[in-house]
């Protein structure tokens, strides 16, 4: 990375505005389209000759033959020593047999829960519960309040996710056990949370016939009683966070149809084509990485805001959040040495406009510079053009306002502008754009992952927790048993303020 220091002295040296003005034809240089996405890199503070560098390390890192690896199904996540084959659910371009494989199986998959689902509509069940948590919760969730407007209503989807128990109950409130269906989303069948809340709906609900599970631990569902028909396979070779397009779509399919279903992995499909065969130069994944590499490396950004202009993408950051920081928040190289450099950005955002009236005056004038991923969409689907506009103008007059700012002899009233945003324009928000969209993202973080020589398919970061979790539920009552002594001073101050009066 170190020889893209002069490139960011320079490129820091100069305001944003002065670096658009030079280059007359910025915009066509810097915007790419794959099907119904554009994404304009225009404000972002790369020259030409930065971009240039850019590539040239991502020529040396092997961006290229890691993405032919991806799709081919080499074993890319090394720690754990598998492929890492998400593309095959969605896309058959691979040749290797472990990719067709992957693929046949999906496939199959997908017609084994159509089936699953056109009995639950036959069916007087009007409610699905999605439980599961992660990987297994948020691509559904992500989809389902994308794609509300294509919701026929046959059912209502809810989802439950967090051990609280709060939110079962909440949530139990409103169903009626006898017309609920539960599906049980969990690669591992062994998350906590997803087994406990499992419990309290089985017990709720007083039989077993209405549950489904989707798991690659298909022995530790049957034990659970759940009936091998109605049981969804997952794979090893698919990561959780990568698996909306696997069965753990499931609550989506049943609600919006398999033919919407189809269609968002038909979005995928289009990206994942086109990032297998474009050239790095022309690659648009390998583009949005780099300048993510860039801002985090050359320009030292240790944050990265994604700010959807759409109400139903609130969830898009939420989503982001699981996808680039699990797979990207890593300090040793999969050959176990330690990063020379930043790797992945804390990612965070909200929905426009509602954020311009939070947190977008730190955006626009704190010490910190935040890149930024502005999403908007040309063509709304509601009947009221007057508020469609002015949510474009919005988005466009804040972009504009972080790229150029404003002076003011009143430093207090100065914008310094110069904050870099990438502009990602989709045609419509539809089950295929919301598809390329999402696997835009995925590919950019093997991108990612790939120049800093990390893994983006493990979590090891997150298993410590797990483990001293399920120590400390026995240790809540009995607090001699925990080791670590502030602990055992929390759970002597919990136990006091739980009791009543
Ligand atoms: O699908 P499950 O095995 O229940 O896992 C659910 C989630 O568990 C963990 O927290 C992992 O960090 C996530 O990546 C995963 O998506």
């Amino acid at each position: 990375m170190a020889r893209l220091a002069p490139h960011a002295a320079r490129n820091l040296g100069r305001r944003l505005p002065e670096l658009i003005a030079d280059e007359p034809d910025r915009f066509a240089a810097t915007t790419l389209r794959v099907g119904p996405l554009l994404a304009c890199f225009a404000r972002q503070r790369i020259d030409a000759p930065a971009a240039a560098a850019l590539r040239e390390v991502a020529r040396e890192r092997g961006v290229a033959e890691a993405i032919a690896a991806l799709f081919e199904g080499e074993p890319v996540n090394r720690s754990e020593n598998r492929p890492a084959l998400h593309t095959a659910l969605r896309s058959d371009l691979a040749s290797s047999a472990v990719a067709r494989a992957a693929h046949a199986q999906a496939r199959e998959a997908r017609a084994r829960m159509a089936q699953q689902i056109d009995a639950l509509r036959a069916s007087e069940v009007t409610d699905i519960v999605n439980v599961g948590i992660g990987g297994s919760d948020l691509g559904a969730r992500l989809t389902l309040e994308a794609l509300r407007e294509l919701d026929p209503g046959r059912f209502r989807v809810h989802f439950l996710s967090t051990v609280d128990g709060h939110a079962a109950s909440h949530l139990l409130r409103q169903l009626d056990p006898a017309r609920t269906a539960a599906v049980l989303v969990s690669k591992s069948f062994s998350t906590r949370e997803t087994l406990l809340n499992a419990q309290v709906l089985r017990e709720w609900m007083g039989a077993d016939d209405r549950f489904h599970a989707v798991t690659a631990n298909v022995d530790r569902a049957r034990s659970l009683g759940i009936a091998a028909e109605r049981i969804l396979p997952m794979w090893d070779w698919v990561g959780g966070r990568y698996s909306l397009w696997s069965a753990v779509g499931f609550s989506v399919a049943a609600a919006l149809g398999m033919e919407v279903f189809e269609r968002l992995l038909a979005g995928a499909a289009q990206m994942d084509e086109h990032v297998r065969r474009a050239p790095l130069e022309a690659n648009l994944a390998v583009r949005h990485a780099l300048v993510a590499v860039w801002n985090r490396n050359a320009l030292g950004y240790d944050t990265h805001a994604v700010l959807p202009y759409d109400a139903r993408l609130a969830r898009l950051p939420a989503y982001l959040q699981q996808l680039v920081m699990e797979s990207l928040g890593k300090s040793a190289t999969q050959a176990g040495a330690p990063v020379p450099c930043a790797t992945g950005p804390v990612i965070w955002g909200g929905a426009g406009t509602d954020v311009q009236h939070s947190f977008f005056q730190s955006l626009h004038q704190g010490t910190d510079t935040v890149p930024m991923d502005f999403i908007g969409i040309a063509r709304a689907d509601h009947g009221s053009p007057v508020q469609h506009r002015a949510l474009l103008a919005n988005l466009l007059a804040q972009a504009e306002a972080f790229a150029n700012g404003a002076p003011g002899a009143d430093p207090q009233r100065a914008y310094p502008g110069s904050r870099p945003s990438t502009m990602i324009l989709l045609d419509a928000l539809t089950p295929e754009s919301l598809g390329a969209l999402v696997a835009l993202y995925e590919h950019s973080v093997y991108v990612q992952a790939t120049i800093w020589g990390i893994n983006p398919f493990d979590q090891w970061g997150v298993e410590l927790g797990k483990r001293l979790a399920a120590d400390l539920d026995t240790a809540i009552d009995s607090p001699e048993s925990a080791a670590d002594p502030i602990t055992r001073a929390l759970i002597e101050a919990l136990r006091q303020r739980a009791r009543p009066g």
